[in-house]
């Protein structure tokens, strides 16, 4: 592996950042660092105007300033336009659309990574197959981006490390180098399906531990659900082509560590409400951000259907999100399953 670029010598590059929410302003701050000039693209031309006039996201990262070489446009064509790597980091229900629109910009030198976590909701396809589709690209040249990495502490450098995962390594080592820097650690993988499982389903599990930490079920119980929640995570992810030991690096037990443990994480957050006795419609409502959860638990309870696999945490959080099932009736559920062992059920 090379050693990183001189970032002095990115100052004419461009990359593009497709939505300006948490996630994608945090990861155009972290390409603006290492040199390059990012385009960051939101839909709204009042929001990209406001960003470029104040040099911040007020709306969902209001604490830190842009860099100049961070500008914001509403113009999907000026914003991929000579770019060499476009980002897609809408959430999950929005990718198709924006690619959709993106598609007739993108030259096919273009590198394109992903760092959405969740699936279509009606095809439970993964972002990867979506962006393959829209793009017209091989999806082994498509990278995922993923791991523990709250876009409030990425924006802060505050040591975080990620992954990036691509078919063909070669892109994801092009994404690597873009990335990395000393506050920003980025490791290649080869196992997309994997590190786009893992991403996706940990925040089923981090919803379920802000439900139970609401209902004070104590410490015992969020390690539990962590534990067989990374289980169940397996044993689909297994069935759906993914390497087992993905799940055990930076995008599996990583990010399940800091989503079921984070005061950041909108997931914990959203199932911490909903303990409080918020409506989930409230609680979707009043977040003002995206809980890739909610959707993600419907696509995973069709998954596990589809899949044959046994998945009891996904099972009963989509009894309480969706069929009004009491928390308490489904931690009875969960607590007076039939007796197994640990490992076969693994
Ligand atoms: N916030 C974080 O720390 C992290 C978020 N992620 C993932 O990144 C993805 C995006 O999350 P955030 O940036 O946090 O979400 P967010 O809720 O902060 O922002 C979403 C952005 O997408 C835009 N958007 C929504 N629907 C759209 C549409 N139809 N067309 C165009 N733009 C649209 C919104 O206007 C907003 O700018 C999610 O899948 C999330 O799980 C991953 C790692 C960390
Ligand atoms: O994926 C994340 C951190 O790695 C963000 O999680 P939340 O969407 O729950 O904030």
């Amino acid at each position: 592996m090379e050693a990183q670029e001189d970032s002095s010598n990115r100052i004419h590059r461009r990359v593009t950042v497709l939505a300006a929410g948490s996630w994608g302003t945090a990861l155009a701050m972290v390409l603006a660092e290492n040199g390059f000039q990012v385009m960051l693209w939101t839909r709204s031309e009042e929001h990209a105007a406001a960003m470029n006039k104040q040099r911040k996201n007020e709306k969902y990262l209001q604490d830190v300033m842009l860099p100049n070489n961070i500008t914001a446009t509403s113009s999907l064509e000026e914003a991929i336009a000579a770019s060499e790597l476009v980002l897609f980091v809408s959430p999950s229900a929005a990718m198709r659309q924006v690619a959709q629109a993106a598609s007739p910009y993108i030259k096919d030198e273009m590198l394109i990574v992903h760092a959405t976590k969740g699936f279509e909701a009606d095809t439970l396809k993964p972002m990867s197959i979506v962006l393959a589709e829209e793009l017209q690209r091989p999806v082994e040249n498509i990278v995922v981006l993923s791991g523990p990495s709250h876009a409030e502490e990425v924006v802060r450098r505050l040591p975080t490390t990620v992954v990036v995962a691509a078919g063909e390594l070669v892109c994801a080592e092009r994404a690597q180098d873009a990335f990395i820097n000393t506050a920003f650690r980025v490791y290649t993988n080869q196992d997309v399906a994997g590190v786009e499982i893992a991403g996706a389903l940990k925040n089923i599990i981090a919803l379920g531990a802000g439900l139970s930490d609401g209902l004070q079920y104590g410490d015992n119980a969020r390690a539990a659900l962590m534990t067989r929640g990374l289980a169940e995570i397996v044993r689909l992810g297994v069935q759906m082509g993914a390497n087992p030991l993905t799940f055990a690096g930076l995008a599996g037990v990583g990010d399940l560590i800091v989503t079921c443990t984070s005061k950041h994480s909108r997931n914990w957050r959203a199932g911490y409400k909903l303990a409080q006795g918020e409506s989930l419609s409230d609680v979707l409502h009043t977040m003002g951000m995206v809980v890739e959860g909610v959707k993600t638990t419907r696509a995973t309870y069709q998954l596990a259907e589809k899949y044959q696999v046994e998945m009891p945490i996904t099972t009963q959080l989509y009894e309480v999100l969706f069929n009004g099932k009491q928390p308490k009736l489904a931690v009875e559920a969960l607590m007076g399953r039939i007796r197994t062992n640990e490992i076969e059920q693994f």
